[in-house]
């Protein structure tokens, strides 16, 4: 890490046109960054800042081991990950919620209450990209979930029997209803994160609280704006 430099880590995928613009708008003018060219880094001298370009869920690991002085990524990608990184501001885009869905045919009874008893879904196999955060939540239920990694097409599972149920994004609903998923139980709702590595918040504590301070304001003029 050089020290008049701040390396930034943006993922490709759904966060980057937002992560581009966001950047651009406080100065860091990067909108020739572009995830369909090979291009994985980018000087950027007349703001001093590198870019760096990772997967989404490798934000967090580029920032832990210092490659990177800050990153850009998903609240849901950090429980998961749970890396030793500083959270410094919540960038609020790139809004989903987690929830837990099963196949139409086997949701379980509702309670008093509404809400769908889980109860029966204790030692039962759930598909997803995020077994922490699946066993996190069954576990604060006190009851425990055999977690199956998937990478992608999580919806799949139950329909050809891999898994009793899911746990996942979910955005729109679409991907869910053309599965014949319902939604049982929600686990938490999740925004984009701006990091920090720890040595490097220490180090060059002044250059990244002004460029906090930047990105705060001006989250609070669009809030304004909107
Ligand atoms: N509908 C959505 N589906 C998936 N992620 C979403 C959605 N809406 C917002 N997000 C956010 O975007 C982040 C990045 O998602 P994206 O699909 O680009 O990468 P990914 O497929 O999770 O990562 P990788 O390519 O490393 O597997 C998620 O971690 C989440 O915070
Ligand atoms: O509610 P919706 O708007 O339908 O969005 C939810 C879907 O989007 C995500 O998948 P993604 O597009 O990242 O593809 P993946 O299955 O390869 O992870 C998520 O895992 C759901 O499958």
């Amino acid at each position: 890490m050089e020290q008049d430099f701040l390396t930034i880590a943006l993922p490709k995928g759904k966060l980057l046109i937002d992560s581009i613009q966001l950047l651009s708008r406080i100065g860091i003018e990067c909108s020739h960054v572009n995830e369909d060219s090979r291009k994985l880094f980018y000087d950027l001298p007349d703001s001093k800042v590198k870019i760096i370009i990772c997967r989404a869920t490798d934000i967090p690991t580029f920032v832990e081991y210092g490659a990177a002085d800050l990153g850009i990524a998903g609240k849901d990608t950090l429980l998961e990950e749970n890396k030793d990184v500083a959270e410094l501001l919540d960038l609020r885009f790139g809004y989903c919620r987690f929830v837990v869905a099963m196949p139409e045919a086997s949701v379980p009874p509702k309670l008093p209450n509404g809400k769908y008893d889980l109860s029966g879904l204790n030692h039962q196999r759930v598909a997803t990209k995020f077994p922490r955060v699946a066993e996190t939540f069954f576990n604060g239920l006190g009851m425990q979930v055999h977690p199956i990694k998937l990478h992608g097409n999580i919806e799949l599972a139950p329909c050809v029997g891999l898994a009793e149920m899911i746990v996942d994004i979910v955005s729109t609903g679409k991907t869910l209803k053309q599965n014949h998923l319902i939604e049982v139980a929600p686990i938490l709702e999740a925004t984009s994160r701006l990091i920090a590595n720890r040595v490097s918040y220490r180090m060059k504590y002044q250059r990244i609280r002004n460029l906090v301070e930047r990105l705060r304001e001006d989250l609070q003029e669009n809030l304004l704006a909107k």
